[in-house]
């Protein structure tokens, strides 16, 4: 089944990012730390292969993601050619934030003469922070600050007083997810709208990564003894103990999806992160994975 989880306005500022990119001189995508993988634009990629332009990645919502996994992909990052990675929502955002300019510098060292300003195209997927995280830079409202994911329309070209140029892009998602793990990580972290995923399935999806990944967290969030159950019993013992229960004694499953998934957005469950670099080598792209359906239908 096709996703639904690409707005159509999006189409147009594909296209207008495509032609920004030949008047820049470097990239600054923002990916959201708690899945910085599932949160780059795979466009990106081939659009700077032809290019040849410089990425500036900032790992944002760092305090929500496991510190740990912070480091590791941090440093996985920087071994990407022609990539420099930094942190960002630890401590002082703001200072951060005002170090950007400087560092896009000396990321692109030919323009810093002072007779040629730096031209930054800045990217991000909805609900990264971008809007927050533009205010800080250019230091005064400029963007809406918003939940609600693809909220900021139209490139925008602001000219910093310090030379540098800027061009800010509207959130951005891609027209086809690569990974069925990508999506879902995406609207976990509250970036995918609402009507791609349901929030029930996007719900399991956390139990089944937490149970994985994070036991302990989940445990003392949701006083577990054991995660020795099954999913679905596991879905419906969180509903009771949050007490997400219907007149007659039935679990609320669409409550207990949303409580499931405000916790985890708020980092009420821990600092969580939803991938490490060695997950990349197990992808299946969505299209090859194994037809086993087919087969259990012909018995
Ligand atoms: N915990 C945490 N929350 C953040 C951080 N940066 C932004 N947020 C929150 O994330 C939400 C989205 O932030 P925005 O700045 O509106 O995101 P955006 O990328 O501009 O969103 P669109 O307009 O949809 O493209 C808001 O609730 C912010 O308060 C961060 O570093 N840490």
């Amino acid at each position: 089944m096709a996703i639904q989880w690409f707005p159509g306005h999006m189409n147009a500022a594909r296209k207008q990012v495509m032609e920004t990119m030949a008047k820049v001189d470097m990239v600054i995508e923002i990916v959201d730390a708690r899945a910085p993988a599932s949160s780059s634009n795979p466009m990106l990629k081939q659009l700077r292969l032809h290019r040849q332009r410089p990425v500036l990645k900032i790992l944002n919502k760092a305090d929500l993601a496991d510190p740990a996994l912070n480091k590791v992909w941090l440093e996985w990052f920087r071994a990407q050619p022609g990539t420099e990675a930094i942190l960002l929502g630890e401590g002082d955002k703001a200072a951060a934030v005002k170090r950007i300019p400087d560092l896009c510098r000396k990321i692109v060292p030919h323009r810093t003469g002072g007779v040629k300003p730096v031209r930054i195209l800045i990217l991000g997927i909805p609900n990264v922070g971008k809007s927050t995280l533009m205010n800080i830079l250019l230091n005064r409202k400029v963007a809406k600050v918003a939940d609600t994911p693809g909220v900021t329309q139209h490139i925008q070209r602001i000219d910093l007083s310090d030379g540098t140029i800027v061009y800010d892009t509207p959130g951005l998602l891609w027209p086809k997810i690569e990974y069925e793990e990508f999506g879902y990580r995406l609207a976990l972290a509250g970036s995918v709208g609402r009507n791609a995923y349901s929030e029930e399935d996007v719900a399991w999806f956390a139990i089944e990564t937490l149970t994985q990944r994070y036991p302990e967290l989940l445990k003392q969030r949701y006083k577990l003894d054991s995660l020795d159950v099954e999913l679905e019993a596991l879905f419906q013992l969180i509903g009771r103990k949050r007490g997400a229960v219907l007149g007659g004694g039935r679990v609320d499953s669409q409550k207990t999806a949303d409580l499931i998934l405000t916790d985890f957005r708020s980092g009420t469950l821990g600092r969580i992160t939803l991938e490490t670099p060695a997950d990349l080598d197990n992808l299946v792209p969505l299209g090859d994975e194994p037809e086993e359906d087919a087969e259990s239908d012909a018995e």
